[in-house]
C-alpha cells in the first residue's frame, strides 16, 4: 500500500504583506515541531511580493517550512505585463504553486486550456503544480459535481506525462464551500476524491493515481480537519481563512490531535 505524506498548505491569497509574513512564518518555526514535519508536509502560499522573504527566512535558518506562489504565467518570459514567470519563482526556490484556485477561474477567467498551460509551465521550471478543481454550488445541487470537477481534472493534465503527473498535488475545493464556513461533508469530499484518483488511474495507471496526494479545500478548520483527514482518498488541505492564524493554522497541521 502506498503511504502518502500529507500537505497541509496555507494559501493566504491576498493577505499578509512581506512584513506580516516574516513574522508569520516565524510563528509557525517557533511553534511546530520535528515530529509535526515528520507526520506531515508544511506549505505557505503567500502572495507574489512575500516570497523573497519567506525564502530569506526559510533558508537562513533552514526551517522545514515549504512554500510556493498562488499563480504562475503560462509564458517563459517576455511582453506579459504584471506575470510572474515559473523561472523567476524557480529562482526564489518555490516548491510548489497553485493553478486554477477558483478565484483565478472565477475573476480572471481561467479556463482549463489556460490551467493546463500553466501546470506544464510549472513542470518545465521545476515546480510542483497544485492543481485545483471543484464545482459551483448549482453544477453540485444538479448532481453534476463528479463529472465536472474530473472534467476539470483532465483537461488541467493534458499532455503530462505521467513521470510529471505522479508528484502533482491536486487540491478539491467545491466552490461553495471556500470562505462560506460551510465545509463539504467528509463522506462527500471523500467520493469526488475517490472518483478523482479512479480518474487518475484510467489517465495513466493505479501506480500514478496512488502516488498522487489529493487535499481537499474549503473552510478547513482545526474543529474539521481530523474527520476530513481521517477520509482514504484525502492527503491534506488547502487551508484559506485558517492560515491567517499561525496558532489556528498550526492547530490543523496537528490534526492527529484534534
Ligand atoms: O485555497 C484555499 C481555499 O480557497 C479555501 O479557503 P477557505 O479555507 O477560506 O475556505
Amino acid at each position: 500500500m502506498t503511504t502518502r505524506t500529507p500537505l497541509m498548505a496555507g494559501n493566504w491569497k491576498m493577505n499578509l504583506n512581506h512584513l506580516e509574513a516574516i513574522a508569520h512564518v516565524q510563528k509557525l518555526a517557533f511553534a511546530l515541531a520535528d515530529k509535526d514535519y515528520d507526520a506531515c508536509e508544511v506549505a505557505v502560499l503567500p502572495p507574489f511580493t512575500d516570497l523573497r522573504s519567506v525564502q530569506t527566512l526559510v533558508d537562513g535558518d533552514k526551517l522545514k517550512i515549504k512554500y510556493g506562489a498562488q499563480d504562475i504565467s503560462a509564458h517563459d518570459s517576455g511582453a506579459y505585463t504584471g506575470e510572474i514567470s515559473g523561472a523567476m519563482l524557480a529562482k526564489l526556490k518555490c516548491t510548489y504553486v497553485a493553478i486554477g484556485h477558483s478565484e483565478r477561474r472565477q475573476y480572471h477567467a481561467e479556463t482549463d486550456e489556460i490551467v493546463n498551460a500553466k501546470v506544464r509551465a510549472a513542470h518545465k521550471h521545476g515546480l510542483t503544480p497544485i492543481l485545483c478543481v471543484g464545482e459551483e454550488l448549482e453544477v453540485r445541487e444538479a448532481g453534476e459535481h463528479v463529472a465536472h470537477t474530473l472534467s476539470q481534472v483532465e483537461g488541467g493534465l493534458k499532455d503530462v506525462p505521467a513521470e510529471q503527473a505522479e508528484s502533482i498535488v491536486i487540491a478539491y475545493e467545491p466552490v461553495w464551500a471556500i470562505g462560506t464556513g460551510k465545509v463539504c461533508g467528509a463522506d462527500d469530499a471523500q467520493e469526488v476524491c475517490a472518483a478523482i484518483r479512479g480518474k487518475l488511474a484510467e489517465l495513466y495507471s493505479q501506480e500514478v493515481a496512488d502516488a498522487v496526494r489529493i487535499q481537499y479545500g474549503g473552510s478547513v478548520k482545526s474543529g474539521n480537519v481530523a474527520e476530513i483527514m481521517a477520509k482514504p482518498d484525502i492527503d491534506g488541505a488547502l487551508v484559506g481563512g485558517a492560515a491567517l492564524d499561525a496558532e489556528d493554522f498550526v492547530k490543523i497541521v496537528r490534526f492527529r490531535d484534534q
